[in-house]
């Protein structure tokens, strides 16, 4: 019988002994080219035949580009396994793997709590509207030729938490501490376990009643600018906004717009539209915090996703089932 091949989409940065660990079960291969239309040509030309399982990083798009549906068609008939080092995987059309009979899984899990301090760290930061002083501040101005605007304190404040997934749980449990009353929108109305004191809220009663809304929930085609120009309106003025989801779950030019009049008052985004490209509305105003996706970029967290993904490889060779499969396929 022939061996079973991995492809190797991008780097192992950490989890080295993992990975080579992995020469026991199967052939570990990479691609010889590193654009897009290389790939597809390989793909074409039989060059990946034989490949069973695809590990991913999200870097990888740099040069595959989306796993969409023209890619997907031309990977080999062997391809039983697409495993993604990430826990959004938007960058993989679910539904063509599904239809090619291809399983796929991502690193929930292991994300949570790097995540979830960036958003505290955000939400903290945009409450405090620390953006206008630590900008003078390196101007060598101090605090500015005026004085900073005044921030508030999260006790007492209610954050509004849309997707009570593994990272939103996770924020619950850090706002709580910071004195905050939660509330929660999410797909499937939570167990009280699961929930952990926070109150269940529709949509709308969510969007009207939070001082603090966190964006937590996956991209696809249902929550594509989820938040636009109408939820805004329905917000309270002075709300803060936070995403350290995906850009596109927010409309970012009725961001911007809400952001100029004033009805939002501060936000504090990890993620954007079209990375790495921000929109100039984003840069030019002073009262929004900005990082460049640094959600997971911890040693111990990009450590435990690559062992997760291992995992999932390591699984789908030996079981042919993968551990964390996505939710769309979990039923499948
Ligand atoms: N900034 C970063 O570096 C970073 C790191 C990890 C994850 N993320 C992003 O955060 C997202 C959430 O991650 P997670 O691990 O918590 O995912 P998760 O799957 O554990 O949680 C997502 C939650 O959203 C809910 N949901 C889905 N669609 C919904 C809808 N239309 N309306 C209401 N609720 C809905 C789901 O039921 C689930 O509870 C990921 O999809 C990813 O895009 C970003």
């Amino acid at each position: 019988m022939k061996r079973a091949k991995v492809l190797l989409l991008g780097e192992i940065e950490h989890a080295h002994e993992s990975w080579n660990s992995l020469s026991n079960l199967a052939t570990l291969t990479n691609p010889k080219t590193h654009t897009r239309t290389g790939f597809l040509k390989e793909c074409k030309d039989g060059e990946m035949d034989g490949v069973l399982v695809i590990y991913r990083t999200f870097a990888s798009v740099e040069f595959t580009g989306r796993f969409d549906e023209e890619l997907i068609n031309v990977l080999p008939a062997t391809v039983r396994f697409i495993c993604h080092n990430g826990a959004g995987y938007d960058q993989v059309d679910v539904n063509a793997c599904t239809r090619r009979g291809i399983k796929v899984s991502n690193t929930p899990s292991a994300v949570n709590d790097s995540t979830a301090d960036m958003n505290m760290f955000l939400i903290l930061g945009a409450l405090r509207r620390l953006n206008t002083s630590m900008t003078s501040l390196r101007a060598g101005k101090w605090r500015g030729n005026v004085a900073p605007p005044l921030g508030h304190n999260p006790e007492g404040k209610t954050l509004g938490i849309l997707g009570m997934g593994g990272i939103g749980r996770n924020l619950r449990e850090k706002a709580v501490a910071f004195g905050m009353r939660i509330v929660y929108h999410n797909r499937n109305r939570l167990s009280e376990e699961l929930a952990g004191g926070a109150e269940y809220a529709s949509f709308e009663h969510l969007l009207r009643l939070s001082d603090v809304i966190s964006l937590n929930l996956p991209l696809n085609n249902e929550t594509r600018h989820k938040i636009s120009t109408r939820e805004f309106s329905l917000m309270k003025k002075g709300v803060v906004i936070v995403n350290t989801a995906r850009g596109a779950v927010i409309d970012e030019g009725a961001l911007v717009q809400a952001l100029e009049s004033g009805h939002v008052a501060s936000a504090g985004l990890d993620v954007y539209e079209d990375e790495p490209i921000i929109h100039p509305g984003l840069l030019a105003n002073p009262h929004v915090m900005l990082l460049p996706h640094m959600g997971t970029w911890t040693v111990e967290t990009q450590t435990a996703m690559e062992e997760c993904n291992i995992e999932n490889v390591r699984s789908a060779l030996e079981t042919g089932c993968l551990k964390s499969i996505v939710p769309e396929q979990t039923h499948a």
